[in-house]
C-alpha cells in the first residue's frame, strides 16, 4: 500500500491546529508555554550540557503530551456529559492528576538541573541562610 505524503502533511497541520487550540483555550497550556520558554532561555543562557538538554526536553515533552491528552479528555467529557455527573468530574480530575504528576516531575528535574549552574550557595550566604553541612560522596 503506498504512503500518501500529502495526507501525512495534512495530519501534521491538523495536529498543530490542535496544539494551537490548546494554547489559546487552556490556561494551564499557556503556563506550560511560559515555563517551556523560560527553561529554553535558561538552557541557552547557562550553556547547559547535552545530557541536561535531553533531560529537560524529555520533561517538556512529557508535560505537553499529558496536557494535550488531558485537554482532549476534558472535551470528550464536556461533549458526552455536559450535565453534572460525579463520574464525569472524577474522569476530569484523574486526567488533570496525570498532568500534575508530569509537571511536578518536570519541576524536580528542572530544579536539580539548574541548581548545578546557579551560585545558590552565594545567594544563601548573602541572605544569611546557613548552608547545609557538606555531605561525603558515598557513590
Ligand atoms: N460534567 C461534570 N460533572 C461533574 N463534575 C464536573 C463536570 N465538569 C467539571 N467538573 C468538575 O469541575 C472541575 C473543573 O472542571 P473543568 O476543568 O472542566 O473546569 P474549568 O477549569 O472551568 O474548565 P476549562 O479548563 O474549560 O476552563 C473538574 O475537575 C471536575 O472536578
Amino acid at each position: 500500500m503506498p504512503i500518501d505524503i500529502p495526507k501525512f502533511f495534512r495530519s501534521v497541520r491538523y495536529a498543530s491546529k490542535g496544539l494551537r487550540v490548546m494554547v489559546y483555550s487552556e490556561n494551564n497550556a499557556r503556563i506550560h508555554f511560559l515555563a517551556t520558554a523560560v527553561v529554553i532561555f535558561l538552557g541557552f543562557y547557562l550553556n547547559i550540557t547535552k545530557r541536561d538538554w535531553v533531560n529537560l526536553v524529555l520533561c517538556i515533552v512529557l508535560v505537553w503530551i499529558t496536557e494535550a491528552i488531558n485537554t482532549a479528555i476534558e472535551k470528550i467529557v464536556d461533549m458526552v456529559s455536559p450535565e453534572y455527573r460525579k463520574i464525569a468530574g472524577e474522569i476530569k480530575d484523574l486526567a488533570a492528576g496525570a498532568v500534575l504528576v508530569a509537571a511536578l516531575f518536570a519541576l524536580f528535574v528542572g530544579v536539580m538541573t539548574f541548581k548545578e549552574y546557579l551560585p545558590w550557595k552565594e545567594w544563601m550566604t548573602d541572605l544569611g541562610i546557613p548552608l547545609p553541612a557538606e555531605e561525603e560522596e558515598i557513590f
